[in-house]
């Protein structure tokens, strides 16, 4: 157990529970939902409306597989990526709640890519996890072709759960691929399914297809790591909040230090004062330190 002294497994993996905001609402949880989708939501139309930001669709593959990239008039040719995976329990969210983080960043000189799937029932988390891979290839594939040098990849929640797979697809990331990565930051993520798959709160009538068998293939806390070497010059940032719930927060650390004993170079970070969502919610303002921590990962 992340949290011994946990009584409610179902409300310590449901990350509404634990904010101290919006504590004057009757139900905080769902006011903190609703929160987060209408501010994202407002977010991602400011980028091309007000920010005079461009933004090119494109898809990786069938369905919600798509990728939205972001750009200015200023953005080099080679301008680094940055890559952002969304969360929301591998079956709600998309593009349009997930594009907070662009502003900033594109105005740091990066071209920013927020991308898209399939979620949960519509396919299992075996099937999603297999497509991400393709997403990696394809991402791959248009940075080699477009002369991109430096990339970096965040995931948020479910979104870290998936790119943690990125360590090990030595078929789709060859160590050339690997030393293009500066940076992987994983932002209140899980990373073994062992103690949620079977909650009715995050896995209802088991949309994700889990079960005692596979649940350990899809759990990155378990993995093996072979490949530790060719990661040797990328930075790996695991990240939690403090209004996370302390599950979360243990996943998180513990995810660090099964990292950092594999030889990668991992640190944890608990931040302060933030919780589940608005550490997403203010990846869009310059000044807040989550933003503050995104750019000092840039040069240190
Ligand atoms: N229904 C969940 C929502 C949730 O888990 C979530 C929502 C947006 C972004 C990330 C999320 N969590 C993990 O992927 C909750 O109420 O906590």
């Amino acid at each position: 157990m992340y949290n011994p002294r946990c009584k409610d497994l179902d409300r310590d993996y449901f990350p509404s529970y634990h904010t101290t905001r919006f504590q004057d609402q009757p139900e905080p949880n769902l006011a903190i939902l609703e929160h987060f989708v209408r501010v994202t939501k407002q977010h991602e139309r400011d980028l091309t409306e007000k920010q005079g930001i461009t933004v090119d669709h494109m898809r990786y593959g069938g369905g919600r597989q798509l990728v939205d990239m972001f750009y200015s008039d200023r953005t080099s040719n080679h301008a680094p990526l940055f890559v952002f995976v969304h969360g929301g329990y591998w079956q709600e969210m998309d593009i349009s709640t997930s594009c907070s983080i662009v502003g900033p960043l594109v105005r740091r000189g990066y071209r920013v890519v927020v991308m898209d799937y399939n979620l949960c029932p519509e396919v299992t988390l075996e099937r999603l996890m297999s497509q991400f891979t393709d997403f990696l290839n394809w991402i791959f594939d248009y940075a080699e072709m477009t002369n991109v040098q430096e990339m970096t990849f965040a995931g948020h929640s479910a979104g870290a759960h998936l790119l943690a797979q990125i360590l090990i697809r030595p078929n789709v990331i060859s160590p050339q691929r690997s030393k293009m990565v500066w940076a992987l930051v994983f932002l209140c993520g899980v990373y073994d399914l062992r103690e949620l798959w079977n909650l009715e709160s995050v896995n209802p009538k088991n949309i994700l297809g889990l079960n005692e068998r596979n649940v350990e293939s899809v759990s990155p806390m378990l993995w093996e790591y072979t490949d530790v070497s060719v990661w040797n010059s990328t930075k790996i940032y695991v990240v939690a909040a403090e209004h996370d719930s302390i599950t979360f927060i243990e996943q998180s650390r513990h995810f660090s230090e099964v990292l950092r004993k594999k030889g990668y170079k991992a640190s944890f970070t608990l931040f302060k004062n933030y919780d589940h969502f608005d550490i997403i919610e203010e990846t869009a303002i310059d000044e807040s330190d989550v933003c503050r921590f995104l750019r000092n990962i840039q040069i240190e």
